[in-house]
């Protein structure tokens, strides 16, 4: 689609990427063309930008620049640092096919002046926007928060069926779901329905900001008495003013025993919720704990999480895919979805995941939606119904470990030791994350190997299916077959171990000795796992140049071949944890 000599969505593109001229996000953001695969965060169909997905990307500047691209139907450009006015946004302005906007946790400000009718999924919690919500017209939303914002003013309408976490947090917004707008009062005592320049709404929720405009609306209403004054008696004026302060302390006194009210049912209900939680406590990981209240129950029973809200079960089932591979576990497919979003779906098999476990499975994919990392895979949603097990996860478009260590020939890429490294560094930090991460008990992963090793846009490594197979229940059988994949050469010894482990009903040869027969997975045997990969990156010189192995690299390659051989001891409690592995290897490189 180009049009004068260049493409129609560059100049969009390139506005934006002005703001942010050193960001490490759009550096892949060069040429003339958006939509040739190499811009990362950009989604084209039919030769347009459909999408442009670069949540927690460090990005600063005007977000404007995006809302111009014509055809586009999803922007996801949370957790940033964007600034400025969201501009009003109608059939005219924006992308009528715009479905799914996301930018919360910026620092946007101005009105939410929207008027879309395709608009599904609007994301706008925590930034600065102000006004009310009158100029928001979006009847088919299906996802919306806008709270932690500056907003005030009655929620009516269509808005009014969201629940409260939706308008949560706000400078004084008022009405269904959060409490009934209270009406002041006029100077003689009566409500006044009719004269609206002076009747205020105010959010009981907000006892300060109540009082505050409780105030400014009686003393604006007494002010605009002024020109009646001398006709007034002094006993009216008296019998006004004593009404007016009993109205004042009334209102007051309600407000802020609603306040408390609310305030206590919703630290119950939260204490509820966390007590389901598997226990999470950590600060630091408030943000991906409170991920789950973002995660809802959709048509036929898909749970979609924090960046799978435009999920839904229908586009998925009606999306092309291409089969990426079968696994012990099922089946991966890449799907296509209707907007141009691409996702990697897995089909559990029945067999491994049998439906009387669903209970438990239920609660870990919760807690796995939570896991948010640069180096672990996003799961964005799932389905369990009906003995259907999907697993929505984001598409990584750059294939596995696996397929890297094994490309041979003119095609292979070579892997450089810089390359190695980067790979097995994010390996660890990805599974050093997952084992930190605030759970009672602590997640395991419980099939590290290169398969479930994925890379990313830039090549940077992704652990992928976190603790999966710990509710597979048939896995040893079939792991014998898969095990045609050989752990390193070089350490044919410790490989012996597993592969017996293998056949004897054990796992693959990357699992560790305790596991077989019917070993429950644990940190420790994955750090066992963690190292044979590493065993095998490190001393699988296949795709590396030539006159790489003197000097530095060679010093880094023994120092990394202790840390794996640590790492694989036999006795699971000689094994450094992944937080020892991470620190070891940052001193060494
Ligand atoms: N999110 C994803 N993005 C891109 N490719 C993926 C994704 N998830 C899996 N794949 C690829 O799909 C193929 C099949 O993966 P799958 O997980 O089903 O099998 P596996 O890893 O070989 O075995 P297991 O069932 O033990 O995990 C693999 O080549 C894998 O690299």
């Amino acid at each position: 689609e180009l049009a004068n000599g260049g493409h129609q969505d560059l100049p969009a593109l390139l506005s934006f990427k002005a703001y942010n001229p050193n960001a490490t996000a759009l550096g892949t953001w060069a040429g003339p063309n958006p939509c040739s695969g190499t811009w990362l965060g950009v989604r084209c169909s039919r030769g347009r930008v459909v999408g442009v997905f670069l949540d927690g990307a460090s990005l600063a500047g005007a977000v404007a620049p995006l809302l111009r691209l014509g055809q586009i139907r999803a922007l996801a450009v949370r957790n940033n640092s964007l600034t400025g006015d969201l501009p009003p946004l109608d059939n005219a302005t924006a992308s009528p096919w715009l479905r799914h906007l996301l930018v919360s946790h910026n620092q946007l400000t101005g009105s939410l002046n929207i008027s879309l009718g395709a608009l599904l999924t609007l994301r706008a919690e925590h930034n600065g926007f102000r006004g009310g919500l009158d100029a928001l017209r979006a009847p088919s939303l299906r996802s919306f928060n806008v709270s932690g914002n500056k907003l005030a003013g009655e929620i009516s309408g269509d808005l009014s069926r969201f629940p409260s976490s939706s308008f949560a947090g706000n400078l004084a917004l008022c009405g269904t779901p959060l409490p009934k707008c209270v009406r002041a009062y006029n100077a003689l005592g009566s409500a006044d329905s009719s004269s609206n320049a002076t009747a205020t709404n105010i959010a009981a929720e907000s006892p300060s900001t109540a009082s505050a405009n409780n105030v400014s609306s009686v003393s604006a209403s007494s002010s605009s008495n002024n020109g009646g004054f001398s006709k007034i008696s002094v006993t009216a004026l008296m019998a006004t003013g004593i009404g007016n302060a009993v109205l004042i302390t009334f209102s007051l006194a309600i407000s802020v025993a609603m306040f408390v009210y609310v305030r206590r049912k919703l630290r119950s209900a939260k204490g509820a919720s966390d007590a389901a939680a598997l226990g999470f406590e950590d600060q630091e990981h408030k943000r991906a704990t409170n991920g789950d209240d973002k995660c809802h129950q959709k048509s036929g029973g898909l749970v979609c999480f924090d960046g799978g809200e435009e999920l839904r079960l229908e586009s998925l089932l009606k999306a092309s895919a291409e089969v990426l591979g079968k696994g012990v576990s099922g089946s991966t497919y890449k799907a296509v979805l209707e907007d141009g979003i691409v996702v990697a779906v897995k089909r559990l098999s029945a067999l491994q995941f049998p439906a009387s476990r669903s209970k438990a499975f239920d609660r870990h994919m919760r807690l796995v939606g939570r896991l948010r990392h640069r180096h672990v895979v996003s799961l964005r949603g799932y389905c369990n119904s009906n003995g259907e097990r999907l697993l929505v996860y984001d598409f990584l478009p750059n294939g596995s470990l696996q397929s890297l260590l094994q490309a041979t020939g003119c095609g292979a890429r070579s892997l450089d030791w810089a390359a190695r490294k980067a790979i097995l560094l994010g390996v660890a930090q990805g599974l050093n994350y997952i084992h930190t991460f605030p759970a009672r008990p602590g997640l395991v992963h419980a099939n590290v190997k290169p398969s479930n090793i994925l890379l990313d846009e830039r090549g940077g490594a992704c652990v992928s299916e976190c603790g999966l197979m710990r509710h597979a229940t048939n896995i040893q059988r079939s792991i014998v077959s898969q095990s045609s994949r050989c752990p390193p050469d070089l350490f044919l010894e410790r490989a012996t171990t597993t592969t017996t482990a293998a056949s004897s009903g054990g796992w693959h040869g990357y699992a560790a000795p305790e596991l077989a027969p019917g070993g429950r997975a644990t940190q420790e045997s994955d750090v066992y796992s963690f190292g044979m990969v590493l065993l095998e990156v490190v001393t699988d010189r296949k795709g590396a140049p030539d006159g790489e192995e003197g000097g530095d690299v060679g010093e880094q390659t023994i120092g990394m071949v202790k840390i794996g051989m640590m790492c694989t001891a036999e006795v699971p409690e000689e094994r450094p944890t992944m937080a020892q592995v991470l620190a070891m290897m940052s001193e060494l490189m």
